[in-house]
Parts: C-alpha cells; structure tokens; sequence
C-alpha cells in the first residue's frame, strides 16, 4: 500500500555520550524535514517527558552507540516500552569502528516484537569513546563526511521503503561476525559480560581533585550518580550495571579516572580479535 506524502509524522529518538550518535541524527532528521515529514528529534534522556513525539509517529527512529556488540540496556528497555502498531521504524547505530556487533539485529527485532514494521538499519562508524581507545585516538575523525552522506542515503531509501509500504525482517540486519554469529542463541547478558569481563576497568574516584562541580551528577544519562550530604559521596548502578563512562569523561578536575584492566597492547589484540571483516564493514546499511 502506497502511503500519503503529506503530514506524515515522524520522530528520532537517540543515545548519545559524545556526539556520534547525535551527529547522525541529525543527519537523517534533516532528511526527513527536507522530505516533507513533520519531525521531532529527542534524546533519549527527554523522551519520557515528550511521549507525544513518539506515541503516532508514523515513522520512529531509534539510535544509539554500539556497547559490547549490542545496544545500551536503556536502550533496549526504552524499545520494550513501545507500541509499534504496526507503524515504521528504523535503527541506527554508531560505533568505534571495531564492531557493531548484533546491536542493529537487537534493537530490530525489540522493536518488531512491539508491533513495528522494520525499515531498515544503519550503522555508521565514530571514534572510540571508549576510555582506553580514547588515548589510543582509535577512529579518531569519524564519522566523516562520506559516513554522513552515507546516513543521508540511508534516509532517503528508507523514506522511499516507507512510502511504498516495503519493511524487512529484522534478521536481515544480523551481522555476519563470527563471534556473534556463534552467540546468538546465548542471552545478551551472558555475551556482555564476556566482553567487558576482558577489558573492563574500574572507575577511581579520588577526593583530592573533585572540584564538587557534579558535573558527573549531571551528565550521567540514567541519573545513577548521587551526592548526599556527606558530598562528595557517590553512589552508582550505571546503565543496567554496565558502565559507560561519562563521568570520566566529563570530570573537569581529573577526580574521576578509568584504571585500564589490560596493557594497551592486549587491548588492541583483543579488539582485533572480535572486529568485524572488511565485508561487514562495507555494508553500512540495509533498507527493505
Ligand atoms: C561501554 C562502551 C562499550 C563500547 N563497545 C563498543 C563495541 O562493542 N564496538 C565498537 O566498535 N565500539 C564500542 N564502543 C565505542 C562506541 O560505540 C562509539 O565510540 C560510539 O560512536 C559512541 O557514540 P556517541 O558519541 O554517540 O556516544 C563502546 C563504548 C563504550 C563507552
């Protein structure tokens, strides 16, 4: 069924740490604008306060960094709170350009199991936000210009799928890496805490140098960080349990840091080890 050009509704909601993700969005919304549609782009910290972007859109896109070769969990409960209704969705993903693993797949099928038909998905590659890949500069300048003009392609074919009524199964988004390809019947958990059991680090905190800013407080995504009276005193759950680091990140007095578990040598090897072939790499979307 062919669908209406006009008025059509449709709304981006994204995750992102450190402007990759944030970038794309963007891309793509303006995309969307320039096509007609009538589109509110949220981040996903927003969402709960705007569902009215949301709830009718007739076409949602969903967004976030790639962690462990899957999406945050926020990400993934966020989805699980959805009612697709048989309306369109598409995902996209940026990540540090050593695998996107699975996380296209998952977001995917979350959201066909809410009801969504799946117009496509992207992902795009960013540099590292990692904090060991941060001082190794790995994928430093991406994404670049050619991966946003990718992601307005993508766009463009994935409104075209839209209005000729085309969707895809979301297993058409499943990678092709080996390392996910062997996991998929095991739970997400179970393969996450594979990966960062390897080159997860711990999170030091150091009382000397907190400039007691909260910066940390502010920007932690799912509001984890809390300072009590006894300030400066931190109490975090992070992510679902999975850290991602933004207090390090932002800490403007160094009082927060990233002890690396693995020599940066290790590091690297075990990267290599779980990436994506050149194959998957060049294939940064598919559209119904
Ligand atoms: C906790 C964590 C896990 C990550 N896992 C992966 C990964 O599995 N594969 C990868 O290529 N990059 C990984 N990255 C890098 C991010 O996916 C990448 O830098 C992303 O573009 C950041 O997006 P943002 O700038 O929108 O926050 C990870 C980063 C963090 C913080």
């Amino acid at each position: 069924m062919k669908k209406d050009k006009i008025m059509a509704k449709s709304c981006i909601v994204y995750f992102s740490q450190t402007g990759n993700t944030e970038k794309v969005a963007y891309t793509i919304a303006g995309r969307l604008q320039g096509e007609g549609f009538e589109h509110v782009t949220l981040q996903l910290e927003d969402a709960h306060d705007f569902p009215e972007a949301y709830v009718d859109a007739d076409i949602l896109g969903i967004g976030f960094p790639t962690f462990f070769g899957y999406p945050p969990p926020h990400v993934m409960k966020f989805i699980e709170s959805l009612e697709g209704n048989g309306r369109h969705a598409f995902v996209f993903t940026t990540y540090g350009g050593c695998t996107a693993g699975d996380s296209l797949y998952d977001a995917a099928r979350a959201l066909h199991e809410r009801g969504f038909a799946i117009l496509g998905g992207l992902k795009v590659e960013g540099f590292d936000n990692y904090p060991q890949s941060i001082w190794l500069k790995i994928n430093e300048g991406r994404p670049n210009e050619l991966d946003l003009a990718r992601s307005e392609e993508f766009a463009a074919l994935a409104i075209k799928a839209y209005r000729e009524g085309r969707s895809l199964s979301p297993e058409a988004l499943a990678t092709s890496n080996l390392f996910f390809v062997k996991k998929r019947d095991k739970s997400r958990k179970e393969t996450m805490a594979a990966m960062r059991k390897k080159i997860e680090g711990k999170v030091v905190f150091n009382k000397e140098m907190c400039l007691f800013c909260e910066t940390c407080k502010k920007s932690c995504p799912t509001k984890s960080i809390t300072t009590g009276e006894a300030f400066p005193e931190f109490s975090w759950k992070c992510i679902d349990g999975v850290r991602c680091f933004q207090c390090v990140r932002v800490c403007p007095g160094k009082a927060l840091l990233y002890e690396q578990p693995i020599s940066d040598k290790e590091y690297k090897r075990f990267l290599k080890g779980i990436a994506d072939s050149p194959e998957e790499k060049a294939r940064p979307y598919v559209v119904a």
